[in-house]
């Protein structure tokens, strides 16, 4: 027989998003229920940004040695890297990334509940065979790497996702990565970096998320001196005995291993949002309003990387606050989304922030553009690589987003969002001091170059320096 139990707040899923709720949730009530199936610990800390992250410092420490010889630092050619070791610190470093996580968990264990939930009514949430019954329920069950069944089937370690790809202990000296969206491509070059040899495809023709297409290119062009990648190339998989043929369009190639990198699916398949008395779209998602999280006309909110929008840690964390505040508040709130950010941590790196070139009207805007091959502190470190455009309003000169692939890309991203943020115009940044040498005098170039093509006024002011056309001195 199923015991029922009423409370006031559901949690479903112990990830960011499941957490941010839960604080929030907690400062109001101690009656509420966490259910999570699987592991503790968040996708985050466990087999997301941080092991990735981990992967990428290892892989970008090693290839550096490739520019010793110019710095006049000799014998590099007899450094070696040892896999085991790599993925030993990673997996070192990550538990302990993991247990901070575990912490908030421990503190309320008569609270949480291990297993598989499930809608049964608009309130109710079945658990094994325990039935729960709440005022509010917050979904915030995360996603999981997309993965073909026919190449579920391949076996023998062979089919790799960023699921189980950090518990390797050890990695084949041949590896194929299909997808090139933000896990494929930091994925890739990491796995290259490490002195595996990578093949890369990817079925679209632009990189990491990027829009703009000279951006893109510009990646593409220093990723290919690094591995062999394809875009616009689909990329079907067969077993062989010794490892996995790739098979395209145009060619077949045998590799030891695959990284699955297609994409990410909400695991929102069996939870019975059927059972809520909303419409459901095409792909079975219901209406989910951004700014309050809720399923429209329903007492269940989704958060995080189940909504299939905006599978990025700052976003999902937001959208776990959200949600937990509302399902606190008499009334529902909308809360005002932060500037739209995306950074991916290759070499150069990546980032689309504010609105990205594909969604905005071209007639309405215009573009700068700085090359960073030529740009001087990025010359000294030998890291002179890549481009950045900015966006700006043609009519108000304000900055309304950017895409890059260059040095530094991480931080400059930042800089420019704060600026779109506060809706400043191109002339009212380049007001501000950037100081000599650093790599934000590219991302000065870029704004000074958007202004030219639309300030008419001839008066000066610092705002308005022109370049040296020099490189030492921008
Ligand atoms: C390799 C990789 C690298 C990434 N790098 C970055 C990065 O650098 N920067 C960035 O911003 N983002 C990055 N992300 C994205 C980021 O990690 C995710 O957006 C975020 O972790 C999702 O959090 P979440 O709370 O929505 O889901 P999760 O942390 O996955 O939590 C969901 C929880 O719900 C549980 N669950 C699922 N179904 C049920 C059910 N029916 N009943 C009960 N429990 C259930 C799951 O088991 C899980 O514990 C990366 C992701 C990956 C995979
Ligand atoms: N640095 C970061 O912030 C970061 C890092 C990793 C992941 N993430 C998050 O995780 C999400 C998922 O990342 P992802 O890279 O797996 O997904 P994605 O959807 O961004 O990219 C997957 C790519 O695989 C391609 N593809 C699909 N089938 C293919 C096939 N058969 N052959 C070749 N290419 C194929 C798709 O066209 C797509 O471009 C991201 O959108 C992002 O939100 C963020």
């Amino acid at each position: 027989m199923s015991n029922t139990t009423q409370t006031d707040v559901i949690i479903i899923g112990a990830g960011t998003a499941g957490l941010a709720a839960l604080k929030q949730v907690q400062k109001k009530t101690d009656a509420f229920l966490l259910i999570n199936e699987g592991e503790y610990g968040t996708t985050c800390a466990r087999v997301g940004c941080m092991p990735s992250k981990l992967l990428i410092e290892a892989a970008n420490a090693y290839h550096r040695r490739h520019t010793f010889a110019e710095f006049g630092i000799q014998n590099a050619e007899q450094l070696s890297i040892d896999i085991p070791a790599v993925l030993r610190r990673l997996r070192h470093i990550r538990d302990y990334f993991v247990s901070s996580t575990l912490k908030s968990i421990s503190q309320i264990e008569d609270k949480v509940i291990t297993g598989r939930a499930t809608l049964t009514g608009p309130n109710t949430v079945r658990v094994n065979d325990d039935v729960y019954t709440a005022k509010k329920i917050i979904i915030a069950t995360g996603s999981r790497p997309v993965l073909p069944p026919e190449w579920e089937q391949i076996g023998n370690n062979k089919i790799l996702t960023t699921n189980i790809l950090f518990e390797q202990t050890d990695l084949k000296p041949r590896i194929a990565v299909i997808g090139l969206g933000a896990i494929g491509i930091e994925m890739a070059q990491a796995l290259s970096r490490l002195g595996i040899e990578v093949t890369a495809f990817g079925a679209e023709s632009m990189l990491a998320g990027l829009t703009d297409k000279k951006v893109s290119e510009a990646l593409h062009e220093t990723l290919a001196k690094e591995f062999t990648l394809y875009t616009e190339t689909e990329a079907d998989l067969e077993e062989t005995e010794n490892g996995v043929k790739v098979i395209t369009q145009k060619s077949e190639l045998e590799v030891d291993q695959v990284l699955v990198a297609v994409g990410r699916r909400p695991n929102l398949d069996g939870m019975g949002l059927n059972k809520l008395d909303v419409s459901l779209d095409d792909k079975g998602m219901p209406d989910i309003n951004p700014n309050t999280t809720q399923i429209e006309g329903s007492a269940v909110f989704i958060a995080g990387d189940a909504t299939a929008d905006k599978m990025l840690l700052h976003e999902v964390a937001d959208e776990g606050r959200i949600a937990g505040h509302n399902v606190m508040s008499d009334h529902v709130e909308a809360y005002c989304r932060r500037i739209p950010l995306s950074i991916v941590f290759s070499e150069p790196g990546c980032a689309v922030v504010g609105t990205a070139l594909q969604q905005l009207d071209q007639q309405t805007i215009v573009i700068g553009e700085a090359s960073f091959t030529d740009q001087g502190r990025a010359r000294a470190a030998q890291r002179n690589q890549g481009v950045m455009r900015v966006y700006l309003d043609k009519s108000s000169g304000k900055i309304v987003g950017a895409e890059m692939a260059c040095p530094a890309a991480e931080h400059m991203a930042h800089s420019l969002a704060l600026a779109i943020s506060q809706e400043l115009t191109a002339t009212e940044v380049l007001s501000m001091p950037i100081y000599h040498p650093v790599l934000e005098e590219g991302m000065r170039t870029a704004l000074r170059d958007a202004n030219k093509k639309i300030q008419t006024s001839h008066s000066f002011d610092l705002s308005r320096c022109d370049a040296f056309q020099a490189e030492a001195l921008d």
